[in-house]
């Protein structure tokens, strides 16, 4: 199982490795981490990713290796959107002139880059950006200025005290005229004393949600004073500006400028597993080890993870994180996919691949961040201690909601995509993953053919349910839309509407992956069987949370619907003699859970009792003011007995 999980026996072995060379390191120690304060934080973390850097150098470690290092370092830090934004920006939007020139500073970190794209006015909003870049052809250079307060650049990770350049997205101005929004790479601070520039003014945004958290990263606030850069610092694969000042566009799609994002976007879906499974490992083997009521005749306690109630919740989530892995494998498939094309300037699924990779981040980190929540609850009043793991993953998971896209901003992306795809229906033959939209007349008309708990268990009538609930979501979407004289009207006040159905859309693609992956040779005894019984979890679980889609659209009895729940009860059993070796098979060291709930050994009560004492605060038995501030209140004489 663990092989299915990484991936290949070369991937298990690779990050098996990483994870121990991080987990036997004095240096990248976590514990302490909420302890501190915010300058001593970021300095550890500056400590911690030197260190790393030091790792990757000195031992030769490959890409794959630095990025399961990065990963479980678990800790975010500045080379985050170095390595993960600013480096594929310019590999993705700049010329061969400016990849020679800027990648191999940055690859041997003798630069430090940012995504300098979000605004204090806008995020979302790409093309409402402030920021401008005017060309000035006398001194064939971009003038890059900040002219409002609300076009200060804020959130950029690493910006605020680490990187010494950006790649800033601002309004391009040539001759007067706008041509949109475009990168430019932008010196910020000096490579001598890294002091920042003349016309640069640059710091750090300040606290971020948790203690420790988030707050090792420095998201940072930039603002331009009139600051000149060359010409040949517009990234200008998609769109070039000559010395005399011309804006030429190249037949290269506008959107590629946004394409940094759909490859951040489709790595998060994995990452998505990898926190989800964190949680749930936690929260499995600590509802295996506590008990509570149940004792007969003075025996044992009953142990949580075998009450119905708490099986409902976990295993679901369990779950999830393997459909997650599957549907990420996918995913940058897919995504290298469109890649390979891009550069043989082939455009014809860039549209699919921004739709999945914006509809499944937005899926998976909204059920992710609910999911490690619900883990932290599973675990009763001890989850809510640092020493769990879980508020701290909380913390650092959550923005995975937000950055890279707004939830449901994306799943309005989504949205566009299906209602033109049912628009084009009837001239245009759908493809890939809306390929079900071309049997949308058979879709509209057969409704569910289950009569038993057991023809549940199979696959044909699963991915027939859920292509039937997202072609009909989406048919009824187009009918109601027609009725708009204005159709950017009619998307605007059905977009309730829209996104649930760019929901059902996507949680398709996501349950028919996990059945596409089964139908691949997956080595391990019982390993496939494993799966299936996950598959089928996971794919009842979202039938039963949203079985008011498939009633409403007509597609499922209640009857059906209560079939459906009661296979459901029948798999948590099947699951339950596996769930820890489910668990285990995500092969995370203790160093790298960080929680002492999710112990690989167990050993929870004393190892929770002795980290209590090591909290500062029981440095002494008095605590500091106490005295000061309490004793005077116990010692006051009162004047009336009634106070
Ligand atoms: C919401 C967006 C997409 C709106 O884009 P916009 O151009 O304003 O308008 P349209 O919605 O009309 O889109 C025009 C056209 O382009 C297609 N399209 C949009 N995005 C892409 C894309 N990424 N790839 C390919 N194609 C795209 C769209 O489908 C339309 O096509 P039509 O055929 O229908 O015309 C945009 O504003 C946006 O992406 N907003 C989100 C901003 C965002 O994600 N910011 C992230 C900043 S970086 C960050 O957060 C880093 C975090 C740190 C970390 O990751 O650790
Ligand atoms: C931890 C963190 C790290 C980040 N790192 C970076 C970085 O490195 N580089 C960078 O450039 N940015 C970064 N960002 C910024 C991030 O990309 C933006 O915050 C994100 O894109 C959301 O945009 P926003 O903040 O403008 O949200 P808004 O769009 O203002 O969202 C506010 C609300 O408005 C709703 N909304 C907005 N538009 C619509 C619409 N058309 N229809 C319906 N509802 C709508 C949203 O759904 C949301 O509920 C980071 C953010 C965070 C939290």
């Amino acid at each position: 199982m663990k092989v299915a999980w990484a991936g290949s026996r070369e991937t298990l072995e690779l990050s098996d490795r990483m994870a121990k060379l991080v987990a036997n390191d004095p240096v990248f120690e976590k514990f302490t981490r909420p302890m501190l304060g915010r300058k001593e934080l970021f300095k550890n973390t500056l400590r911690k990713a030197a260190h790393g850097w030091k790792l990757i150098v000195d031992l030769r470690l490959t890409e794959e290796e630095a990025k399961w290092l990065r990963l479980y370092i678990d800790e975010p830090a500045y080379t985050d959107l170095h390595w993960g934004m600013f480096i594929p920006a310019i590999e993705g939007q700049g010329t061969e002139e400016q990849k020679k020139k800027w990648l191999p500073l940055a690859q041997k970190m003798k630069i430090i880059g940012c995504y300098a794209q979000t605004e204090l006015g806008h995020g979302s909003n790409v093309q409402g950006l402030e920021t401008t870049a005017t060309f000035d052809p006398q001194a064939d250079e971009f003038v890059i200025h900040s002219p409002t307060l609300t076009s200060s650049k804020w959130w950029p990770g690493g910006l605020g005290k680490a990187s010494t350049h950006a790649l800033v997205y601002a309004r391009l101005i040539v001759g007067g005229e706008f041509h949109g929004v475009h990168g430019f790479i932008v010196q910020l601070r000096s490579l001598e004393d890294h002091s920042p520039l003349p016309g640069i003014t640059v710091g750090d945004i300040g606290l971020k949600f948790g203690n420790g958290a988030y707050n090792t990263m420095d998201n940072g606030v930039l603002r331009f004073d009139h600051v000149r850069i060359p010409r040949n610092q517009m990234l200008m694969r998609v769109s070039q500006v000559t010395k005399e000042g011309k804006y030429m566009q190249s037949d290269v799609p506008r959107q590629l400028i946004y394409g940094t994002m759909v490859y951040v976007r489709q790595t998060i879906v994995v990452d998505a597993s990898k926190a989800l499974s964190r949680a749930v490992c936690i929260a499995t083997r600590y509802s295996a080890v506590r008990r509570q009521f149940g004792s007969r005749n003075g025996g044992p306690e009953t142990q949580v993870i075998d009450y119905k109630t708490q099986q409902s919740r976990l295993f679901p989530l369990l779950a999830s994180a393997y459909a997650f892995r599957f549907v990420g494998e996918w995913l940058k498939w897919l995504y290298m996919d469109v890649k390979q094309r891009l550069e043989a300037n082939d455009f014809s699924t860039l549209p699919e691949a921004h739709a999945c990779t914006a509809g499944l981040k937005s899926l998976t980190t909204t059920a992710t961040a609910d999911g490690i929540e619900e883990c932290r609850k599973l675990c009763g009043g001890h989850g809510y201690l640092v020493s769990s793991g879980l508020p701290e993953l909380f913390a650092v998971y959550i923005p995975a909601c937000t950055y890279e896209g707004d939830n449901v901003v994306l799943l309005l992306q989504v949205a566009r995509f299906i209602v033109k795809t049912v628009s084009e229906l009837g001239y245009k033959q759908p493809v890939g993953t809306t390929a079900y939209m071309g049997r949308v007349a058979t879709l509209m008309q057969n409704n569910c053919a289950v009569r038993t708990a057991e023809d549940w268990l199979n696959p044909g009538a699963i991915v027939e349910a859920f292509e039937a609930r997202a072609a009909r979501m989406a048919v009824a979407c187009g009918r109601q839309l027609a009725k708009f004289e204005n159709p950017e009207e009619g998307f605007a006040e059905l977009a309730s509407d829209l996104v649930e159905a760019s929901v059902a859309h996507c949680q398709l693609i996501v349950v028919s992956k996990f059945i596409e992956k089964l139908q691949q040779d997956i080595p391990g005894k019982g390993v496939k069987q494993s799966l299936e019984i996950l598959c089928y979890v996971y794919a009842l679980f979202l039938l039963h949370k949203h079985q008011g889609d498939f009633l409403a659209v007509g597609y499922l009895t209640p009857k059906q619907a209560l079939l459906a729940n009661d296979q459901l009860r029948t798999l948590y059993s099947k699951v339950r003699p596996n769930a820890i070796a489910l668990v285990d098979s995500f092969n995370y060291t203790d160093h790298y859970l960080g929680s002492i709930l999710g112990r690989y050994d167990g050993n929870v009560y004393p190892k929770l009792y002795e980290a209590a004492w090591e909290d500062p605060l029981n440095d002494s038995d008095v605590a500091d003011g106490f005295h000061q501030y309490v004793q005077p209140i116990l010692k006051q004489k009162l004047h009336s007995a009634k106070l």
